[in-house]
């Protein structure tokens, strides 16, 4: 085993820098013979299965080429749990991860929260409100038909009673809602601009679906616009939208809210210290 790592570790670091190949490749082989970091290191002298051997030299040729190991082995990890993730979906990201435990802090405590989460991807951010929050009703919607299954066999493994729904934000809203009032608004819509391209690693715009990351270099805040108009109508007052941000959106996204009648703006860092995550009230109550 040990070999086996430092074979597929060396591969790879002709092409990522030493410490991302040694990374990737405990992933790989961590998730090929279904053990944890510790379990591998422990059980380094252990020898392999020739199948698990003769699998490595395709993974390998696709890391190679810069796909990302999530789409490789097919999974991803979030809020402790193995998503399944296709090209269809995004690789859910730690920040996301940040958003979802924020709302969770926020609302703890609170059973039966109704909370609606635009472009759900690979479902993580409604799978994880669902472990985090006390019977929440959660509907999540997306564009992408490939997304809302692979959303919807997340929510299959882990038994969460969450509704799909697909459509597109731009230009309808989610069914059945009809006067409902939701407690939450959620989403971490395509934010990056169409100008950033050239800045972006391979292993993003090669492989990373462009429908979940790009947004008209015109129009910056359109999804964020569009979701935050959607809450004036299907949040209650002192219901609370969340958004994931791109850091340099913080003020003028602000501003928008504020507009739009929105209070109780607060903006969030991630780990990183960059300014990640952003809450607003709808019409909080006095
Ligand atoms: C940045 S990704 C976020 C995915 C997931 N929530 C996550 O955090 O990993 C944005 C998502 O919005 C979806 N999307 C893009 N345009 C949309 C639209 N017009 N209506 C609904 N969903 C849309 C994409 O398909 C993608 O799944």
């Amino acid at each position: 085993m040990r070999q086996l790592t430092a074979d597929l570790t060396t591969a790879l670091a002709t092409v990522y820098p030493s410490s991302e190949a040694a990374a990737i490749a405990g992933v790989v082989l961590e998730h090929l013979l279904q053990l944890s970091p510790l379990q591998l290191r422990m059980q380094a002298n252990e020898a392999v299965a020739t199948s698990t051997v003769a699998q490595i030299p395709a993974l390998q040729a696709r890391l190679l080429r810069h796909e990302p190991v999530q789409y490789v082995l097919g999974v991803a990890w979030f809020a402790d749990m193995e998503l399944e993730v296709t090209p269809a979906t995004l690789i859910p990201r730690p920040e996301t991860e940040e958003l979802v435990r924020l709302i969770a802090a926020e609302q703890k405590g609170k059973p039966g929260l109704a909370v609606l989460d635009v472009g759900t991807g690979s479902g993580c951010i409604p799978l994880a409100l669902s472990k985090m929050l006390i019977d929440a009703r959660i509907i999540s919607v997306d564009i992408s038909a490939e997304a809302l299954a692979v959303a919807r066999r997340n929510a299959a493994r882990y038994q969460a009673p969450v509704t799909f729904q697909q459509v597109d934000i731009l230009r309808e809203e989610p069914h059945g809602l009809g006067m409902q009032s939701l407690d939450i608004v959620v989403s971490n819509p395509p934010y990056v601009l169409e100008l950033e391209r050239p800045l972006m690693r391979p292993n993003v715009l090669d492989y990373e679906p462009a429908t979940a990351l790009f947004v008209p270099d015109t129009d910056p805040l359109l999804f964020y616009r569009r979701i935050a108009e959607l809450g004036q109508k299907l949040l209650r007052p002192g219901g609370t939208l969340y958004f994931e941000i791109n850091e340099q959106y913080a003020t003028p996204l602000s501003d928008l809210l504020i507009t739009l009648g929105y209070n109780q703006i607060q903006v969030h860092q991630d780990l990183f210290g960059k300014e990640r995550m952003l809450r607003a009230d709808w019409r909080t109550i006095a």
